[in-house]
């Protein structure tokens, strides 16, 4: 692997919460609650992706990201990537895998390089997704640090999601954070003819 990013591990440290009650607007929590591939989604965005790898190393997985499934103190492989849509970075992800997920069929998720993990996952009839929590980030955070070394202005809270997946009985958690320029912050368009009552 080539030299980490400078940044690297970038972390992120967050109280993610239920969706339920939040106060968001649709089009962003259609984004943050969209259970299907974000790499699927943003590509039908842009004409070229790509995934630009800021590191990874194992370590051992800290109380504060430990899950029902990931205990704290069990080596997990730390991967943190920029997802790209025409040169934009719009997504800061990190993902951990514990070592004992990354057997058998799975080592090779230890070596994705600059690969969507998420195209890899998406592919695997073996995978189920826990439920979705999301938490905000400003401009103190680490997230919003990287924002602002990328030169994106942070003028509003960063959101992100968390939830881990199960290839068959493998846990791994993903963690991605919408970056101040990500297509999820932009309000859909309502269509021309929509609220307008046409006469009959
Ligand atoms: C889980 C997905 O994979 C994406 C790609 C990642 C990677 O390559 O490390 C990490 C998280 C996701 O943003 C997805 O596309 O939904």
């Amino acid at each position: 692997m080539s030299q980490p990013h400078p940044l690297f591990p970038v972390t992120l440290a967050s109280h993610w919460h239920d969706p339920s009650r939040s106060q968001l607007t649709h089009s962003l929590l259609d984004w943050l609650l969209d259970s299907a591939s974000l790499t699927a989604r943003l590509k039908k965005h842009c004409t070229h992706f790509s995934v630009e790898l800021l590191g990874q190393k194992v370590e051992a997985c800290s109380a504060a990201e430990a899950t029902a499934e990931i205990c704290a103190g069990e080596q997990v492989l730390v991967r943190e990537v920029l997802l790209h849509c025409d040169q934009v970075p719009q997504v800061f992800a990190r993902s951990l895998l514990p070592l004992s997920s990354l057997t058998g069929e799975e080592q090779h998720l230890a070596n994705l390089g600059t690969q969507s993990l998420g195209q890899v996952l998406f592919s695997s009839p073996l995978l189920t997704r826990k439920k979705i929590h999301i938490a905000s980030f400003d401009k103190q955070s680490s997230v919003g640090q990287l924002s602002q070394y990328l030169q994106l202005a942070v003028g509003q809270p960063l959101w992100g999601r968390r939830s881990t997946f199960m290839l068959g009985d493998k846990p791994l958690v993903v963690a991605e954070v919408f970056l101040p320029q990500a297509f999820a912050y932009q309000q859909t368009p309502l269509s021309v003819n929509a609220g307008i009552n046409h006469a009959e």
